[in-house]
């Protein structure tokens, strides 16, 4: 199977640069349509697809992202690989503004969006235990390294419905009473989707705040977050320029199954199955649905 790395942009990250043959595409999904166009090509030999999450011009809230069409979008291109970028906030001393941070688990505190593909007539149950994918997380850490920047390997993201920013007594329960290390407001329902989309996942947390628990720093500044996050999205756009280096163009079956995620995931009888379900689930459970 041919690889393909996607890489969903954050807050900040609008753009990537250096794709041989770069193009902003549409593509149409039965989930309605994704953020933006998107931008795909080749970089170092290795195809690329890039979305970025709040489209351009950042129009979508944290709830508002179609998170369902952006997943299917990408997987319709072909992606075997997502990278998410994100902008977050702190909860470790150690994990400053400007750091990046190799997520490998979340806390879903969303409320307000679509967490899955599928529904009444098809139903699956897939297992997020571990959400994101060990060999991709290894590679990007790699890469962010090389970036120059302090990168620390594994934290949990603690997936905030938003917009507004946490209180102060939120704050200090995700730090000191959940362990989260990091605070953001998309990486969930993606990461769930994604795992049902079959897809390799890894998150890099960029760091542009202590959120509102630190004694020194006060209330998020959405300001300084803003100044963070210009030399960040450089970082990112060096990371992502990175990774067709160490990922090779053919795509080796995934040693933790992310990419068989739906083997043994759908219940529903063959003949209790949904046909308009079969047909939206045409590009997401492909691999396993084909032949029904
Ligand atoms: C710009 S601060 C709040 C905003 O930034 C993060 O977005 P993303 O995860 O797409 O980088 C955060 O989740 C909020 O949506
Ligand atoms: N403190 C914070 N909380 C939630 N999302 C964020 N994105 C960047 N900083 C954040």
């Amino acid at each position: 199977m041919e690889r393909m790395i996607g890489v969903m942009g954050g807050s900040g990250v609008y753009e990537i640069d250096g794709l041989q043959d770069g193009t902003w595409v549409n593509v149409d999904t039965p989930w309605g349509d994704p953020s933006d166009q998107i931008f795909t090509g080749v970089l170092d030999g290795v195809k690329m697809a890039f979305l970025p999450r709040h489209g351009r011009g950042h129009v979508h809230t944290p709830t508002s992202v179609p998170y369902r069409a952006n997943i299917d979008a990408l997987k319709r291109l072909g992606v075997t690989d997502l990278i998410s970028v994100s902008a977050t906030g702190s909860f470790r001393e150690e994990m400053a503004p400007g750091d990046f941070v190799i997520v490998d688990q979340f806390i879903d505190r969303t409320v307000n969006r679509e967490k899955t593909f599928f529904d009444t007539g098809l139903v699956a149950h897939v297992s997020v235990a571990h959400p994101t994918c060990a060999r991709l997380s290894g590679l990007v850490y790699e890469a962010a390294r090389a970036t120059g920047v302090t990168v620390h390997m594994g934290g949990t993201y603690l997936a905030m419905e938003g917009p507004q920013f946490s209180t102060m007594a939120e704050s200090k329960m995700y730090r000191e009473v959940w362990g989260a290390d990091v605070i953001g407001m998309t990486n969930m329902p993606e990461a769930k989707l994604a795992r049902e989309a079959e897809m390799c996942y890894a998150s890099v947390a960029m760091v542009t705040d202590y959120d509102s628990w630190h004694p020194d720093h006060g209330a998020v500044d959405i300001t300084a977050i803003i100044a963070t996050l210009g030399a960040n999205t450089a970082h990112a756009k060096t990371l992502v320029a990175a990774m067709p280096a160490l990922l090779t163009s053919a795509y080796a079956p995934c040693e933790h199954g992310c990419d068989r995620a739906l083997d043994y995931a759908i219940m529903t009888a063959p003949d209790k199955r949904d046909p308009a379900m079969l047909a939206k689930l045409d590009a997401v459970a492909g691999r396993v649905l084909k032949g029904h």
